[in-house]
């Protein structure tokens, strides 16, 4: 049965599988700047260099230089189709990895006529979670590959259940290598069927699954009807054009100050970048933590003067009476105010061979704001079973369930609701070193009772540095003042740059 049509749901048949995309939402996403960023997860030879390789190809991300390198570098190796191995345009970051020289994640770009696109790929051995972890948390989507002769492995379950996590709600099943099993459509169905099952049970509706051939470019970029003319669903491309970013998703207005601009007696203003929802002069704002109101008088970009600010805008805002801001507070929607308080629900990713301590003080930072924490572990994810098991200390690659606990009011939104507000990162006060990733799943009374439920957190990346091969940051709370740290070999490492947004 097919579901009903409404003007701007995506048509899908009682499978959740995509049969037509309505017009509004194309021009959605035609309209759509902003870039998505998706994460490609396997195992090992499921084919993930070979897709995103082939990604890169058909959408012409490929240099003419690199292109003739990989034609000529392809001549030798076995490749029975006679076509280019597209896992060598991934090569150059292999050598990397294999001299346990840096990378923790590398980015991609690639764009097609209607958006552009980050692709976060990673390591698909288990030690790399960590990695994982990082890509997974700035990603929109998840890309999840199987080999169509094997299925579903351990590992698919361990990478969505990590992408689960990270806030992740849109999954792509690429049932690759269906040229190996002769466009086996029972085949493919089956492993969807299986996928479903397992999204279902992480919570995730939103899977489309697509039978591909990532080495001969079947239902990648281009269509696979001369080979699979039983299948009419969307091409992977054509999935990703359509699916809808995490920062759309935010609602009240956050504005975490940067700085305060006094550039003469009668001006005063608040700098920082829009970490959430939109603000307009007239709307009525909360500075916190103080909690004083005030009035928006003015708007400021550069040097212009503008009728609203939007997530993402770098603005300097002018408020109508003398209050004090400093700093590291937040100034917040007078109508969606986040959570204040001494004591939170996170979840975190530990990055350090240390490991998490238990009741040791951290400095938690997050945004322009930094304050001492006590982190107490209560659980480790065991990555295989997907079950929560009590644990007092959390090592390096463990993804866990804490308690932090303040000396002075902090300020967050669940991570669920807003990836900026919602993210931190760990600091080690002996050696500054970034020792976790977390993110704020619900706000604690001070009786311990979670007044949020259920609210997933997460970690916010910094993502796009300038180098297409090795962008090689590590969590940060908030793009404006992340730490670029270069890692080595699963070492902790210096600081390399700050972004300053
Ligand atoms: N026939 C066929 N072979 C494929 C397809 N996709 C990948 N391969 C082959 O499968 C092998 C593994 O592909 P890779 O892209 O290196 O796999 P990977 O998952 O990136 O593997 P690692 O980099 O080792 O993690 C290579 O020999 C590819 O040519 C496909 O769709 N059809």
């Amino acid at each position: 049965m097919t579901a009903p049509a409404t003007a701007n749901a995506v048509q899908e048949d009682a499978a959740g599988q995509v049969l037509a995309f309505p017009a509004a939402e194309t021009a959605r996403a035609t309209r759509d700047s902003r870039p998505l960023r998706l994460i490609t997860c396997g195992s090992v030879d499921d084919g993930k260099s070979t897709l995103i390789g082939r990604l890169l190809w058909d959408t012409k991300a490929v240099k003419e230089d690199q292109a003739a390198t990989l034609r000529r570098d392809s001549s030798g190796k076995q490749n029975d189709l006679g076509l280019p191995d597209f896992a060598l345009l991934l090569d150059g970051l292999q050598a990397e990895r294999e001299q346990g020289i840096t990378i923790d994640v590398a980015y991609r770009y690639f764009s097609t006529d209607r958006r552009s696109f980050i692709v976060a790929d990673t390591p698909g051995h288990e030690q790399y979670t960590r990695n994982m972890a990082t890509g997974a948390s700035t990603a929109d989507l998840a890309v999840l590959l199987v080999d169509a002769r094997v299925g579903l492995l351990e590992q698919t379950r361990r990478h969505a259940t990590i992408a689960t996590l990270m806030g992740i709600k849109q999954f792509v099943l690429a049932v690759n290598k269906i040229d190996l099993t002769d466009y086996d459509r029972a085949r493919f169905e089956q492993i969807s069927h299986e996928f479903r099952e397992l999204a279902l049970s992480l919570g995730v509706r939103q899977v489309t699954a697509i039978p591909l051939s990532a080495l001969k470019g079947e239902n990648v970029v281009y269509d696979g009807r001369a080979s699979m003319p039983w299948y009419d669903g969307p091409t992977l491309v054509e999935v990703l054009e359509l699916a809808t970013t995490r920062s759309s998703q935010t609602v009240g207005f956050r504005l975490p100050v940067q700085r305060v601009s006094r550039p003469g007696e009668s001006f005063r203003g608040y700098q920082g970048t829009v970490a959430g929802g939109s603000v307009k002069p007239g709307d009525s704002v909360v500075i916190l933590p103080s909690g004083m109101v005030a009035n928006v008088t003015k708007i400021v970009t550069f040097d212009l003067v503008r009728n609203a600010a939007v997530a993402g805008d770098a603005i300097t805002l002018v408020l109508d009476r003398q209050v004090d801001v400093s700093r590291g507070d937040m100034i917040v929607a007078i109508d969606s105010q986040p959570l204040t308080g001494l004591a939170f629900d996170a979840q975190i990713v530990a990055l350090q061979a240390d490991g998490i301590q238990p009741g040791k003080r951290y400095w938690l930072k997050s945004g322009s704001r930094r304050q001492r924490v006590q982190v107490q572990p209560a659980s480790q994810l065991d990555l295989k079973t997907g079950k929560w098991e009590p644990a007092e200390q959390l090592p390096m690659n463990a993804i866990g369930k804490v308690h932090l606990a303040f000396d002075e009011q902090a300020i967050f939104d669940p991570y669920e609701q807003n990836r900026t507000t919602g993210a931190f990162i760990l600091i080690d006060p002996d050696t500054n070193n970034t020792v976790a990733g977390g993110m704020i799943t619900a706000k604690r009374s001070a009786l311990g009772g979670i007044h949020t439920e259920d609210a997933r957190v997460i970690l916010s990346l910094p993502a796009d540095l300038a180098d297409q091969l090795m962008a090689t940051e590590l969590f940060a709370a908030r793009r404006e003042d992340a730490e670029v740290r270069r890692v080595s070999a699963g070492k902790a490492s210096e600081i390399i740059d700050t972004i300053d947004g």
